[in-house]
């Protein structure tokens, strides 16, 4: 089985979250993880499972103005987070809007806030709605994986994540 894991990061945390679920997916076969702003270049009829998964913004996928605003709060003096090199104006948003019509498989993930999804919201709902779309089929609900006010993975989460590839690479 070959799958792509592509990936939107502003502070590293959905980046973590996508190489963990990559090292689970990996027992099934070979593995790539890219970068949104790498994505538009792979071409996606290769692979038998693509894993979509950005950070939760304002309740939903990540918009410029939202990506704007997590380049702020890592330049306010003091700040915790760093930026991610690849944090650029491509989000998964805008990346899954430009995706040719194509059937698959797929499975959508995010990062967010450690509270109840109601108030939080996920951008996995948008990614997986938007995968299905595009013609995928998901072979797993949407995931979640949980950040703390600083936008640092909750502990325990990376297992979790990893665990959440190896079920995706078992599943037909
Ligand atoms: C502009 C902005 C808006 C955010 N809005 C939400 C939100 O609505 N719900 C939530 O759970 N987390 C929200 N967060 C926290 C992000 O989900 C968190 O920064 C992200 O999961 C960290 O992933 P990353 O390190 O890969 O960027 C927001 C963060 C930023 C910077």
């Amino acid at each position: 089985m070959r799958t792509l894991v592509v990936y939107e990061s502003m502070f590293g945390s959905t980046r973590l979250v996508a190489e963990a679920i990559a090292r689970g997916v990996a027992d099934a076969g070979a593995v790539q993880v890219l970068p949104v702003s790498h994505a538009g270049e792979a071409d996606l009829a290769g692979y038998d499972l693509v894993v979509v998964g950005g950070p939760t913004h304002v309740h939903g996928m990540s918009r410029p103005s939202s990506r704007r605003g997590a380049e702020q709060t890592a330049e306010r003096p003091g700040a915790e987070e760093t930026l991610e090199p690849d944090a650029t104006d491509t989000g998964v948003r805008e990346w899954l809007s430009a995706l040719p019509p194509i059937h698959g498989r797929a499975a959508a993930f995010d990062t967010r806030r450690h509270a109840p999804a109601l108030l939080t919201g996920r951008a996995s709902k948008g990614i997986g709605k938007r995968l299905r779309q595009r013609g995928y089929d998901l072979v797993a609900e949407s995931e979640s994986f949980l950040v703390d006010k600083q936008s640092r993975l909750e502990p325990g989460e990376e297992a979790r994540a990893e665990q959440w590839g190896r079920a995706l690479a078992g599943s037909r």
